[in-house]
């Protein structure tokens, strides 16, 4: 994690996928338009006792970005992306999902699926579940790149076993006649990269991809994604409980808890300076990347999310929290100056813009709360307070 900054005015994207322009031969739209952008998104299930699993989700995604969102198991990763993709069974999904512009919430199943067809590709912490075990994986693959564009069966042969070679699969014209079984469990998420990719997605969407993999299987896991992402130019919305893989290839970071985004800022921001008090006792409670110190677990439970707490929805087992203030109201936004980027872009702008600012809801940087030394108000840039809501 370099903190240089390029010297040269020449602006210069790692993945040569200037927005406006386009990437891989489709057409990006308008310069400012990102490539995802999310809005208040709310997906619940149930009605009688409703469970609000993401309520006011929220960010923009622009061409050649990676994004992971980090938060406790039952904090709304997962259903938020399959949110977003449109494959969240029976819940109902509010708010907008603009994928090129293209409103995608309350979008046909068709439309839906030629999305995740061709624009977004997907891979998920089972390879189990995404292969249909009767069937070759390179017979499978060959589909997916059918389905995506008119080529001859041999021309999408030779694609899947090209694609099979890039995410390191050894022999792939070997591999390619097998069954999913008959791969190790590294090689079968490989497998399920490589079908991800037989659309030319531009943006990948990966769910714990290295979650439950040996350790060493992860790293290569790890190692592929970011080559993949850097190769290709394609955007990455990665959804770990890990942080560790999280920060190895995320550019910026989203912090959940309880439906709702509390924390996010680029990856330095986010780890060099937590400023939630969930944000600071998650990288407690987890590993860190080059200093070796005991692990803090966070005290309690995430809360039900059939009655969430009122207020900041953290108050039960934050350190900082006020009676009176922190359980009443949701809390305000409060923007921190350390925003921009982490300077590994090499695009010299540190400016913090509305996707890449720090940014984190929280009362102990407000007036009303007596504060601490953990929250340091001298770097308050501004200070978004909401309608008053209690939950
Ligand atoms: N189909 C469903 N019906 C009812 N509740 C659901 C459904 N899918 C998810 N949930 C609930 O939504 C909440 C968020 O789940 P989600 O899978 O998004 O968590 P997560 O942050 O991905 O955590 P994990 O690390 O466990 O994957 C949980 O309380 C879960 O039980
Ligand atoms: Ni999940």
């Amino acid at each position: 994690m370099a903190d240089t900054h390029s010297t040269t005015d020449a602006p210069s994207t790692p993945s040569g996928a200037d927005a406006g322009e386009t990437v891989d031969g489709h057409d990006t739209g308008p310069a400012d338009q990102p490539l995802l952008r999310v809005e208040d998104l709310r997906t619940q299930f149930g009605h009688r006792d409703p469970l609000v699993a993401v309520d006011g989700v929220g960010f923009d995604l622009r061409a050649g970005e990676t994004l992971g969102v980090v938060g406790e198991s039952g904090a709304g990763k997962s259903v938020t992306v399959r949110s977003i993709v449109g494959l969240i069974g029976d819940g109902d999904v509010s708010g907008s999902v603009r994928w090129r512009g293209e409103e995608l919430v309350g979008a046909s199943t068709r439309e839906l699926r030629e999305v995740r067809g061709s624009g977004i590709g997907m891979v998920f912490q089972n390879a189990e579940a995404a292969f249909d075990p009767s069937r070759t994986v390179g017979a499978q693959i060959v589909e997916a790149v059918r389905a995506s564009r008119e080529v001859s069966k041999d021309e999408a042969r030779e694609e899947a076993i090209d694609l099979l070679a890039e995410v390191g699969i050894g022999d792939p014209a070997g591999r390619f006649r097998d069954y999913p079984h008959e791969y190790s469990g590294g090689m079968a998420q490989r497998a399920m990269v490589a079908m991800a990719l037989a659309g030319e997605p531009d943006l990948l969407i990966a769910d714990e991809p290295t979650t439950g993999l040996d350790v060493s299987v992860q790293a290569g896991l790890v190692d592929l994604l970011r080559d993949l992402v850097a190769d290709r130019g394609m955007s990455l919305l990665l959804i770990s409980h890990d942080l560790g893989v999280v920060s190895q290839l995320c550019e910026r970071i989203a912090v959940m808890y309880a439906g709702r985004i509390i924390e996010r800022g680029s990856r330095k921001a986010l780890l060099g300076s937590p400023r939630h008090p969930y944000t600071q006792a998650f990288l407690r409670s987890v590993p860190d990347v080059d200093v070796r110190r005991d692990l803090e677990p966070i005290g309690g439970s995430p809360p039900s999310l059939e009655d969430p707490p009122a207020g900041c929805r953290f108050h039960p087992r934050c350190p900082a929290a006020e009676a009176g203030l922190c359980d009443a109201a949701v809390p305000p936004t409060v923007r921190f100056a350390d925003g921009g980027d982490d300077g590994t872009s090499g695009d010299g702008d540190d400016a913090p813009t509305d996707a890449t600012a720090h940014e984190a809801t929280c009362y102990a940087y407000t007036e009303d709360h007596p504060g601490g030394d953990a929250y340091d108000r001298s770097a308050v840039e501004s200070i978004e307070w909401r309608g008053g809501e209690s939950r």
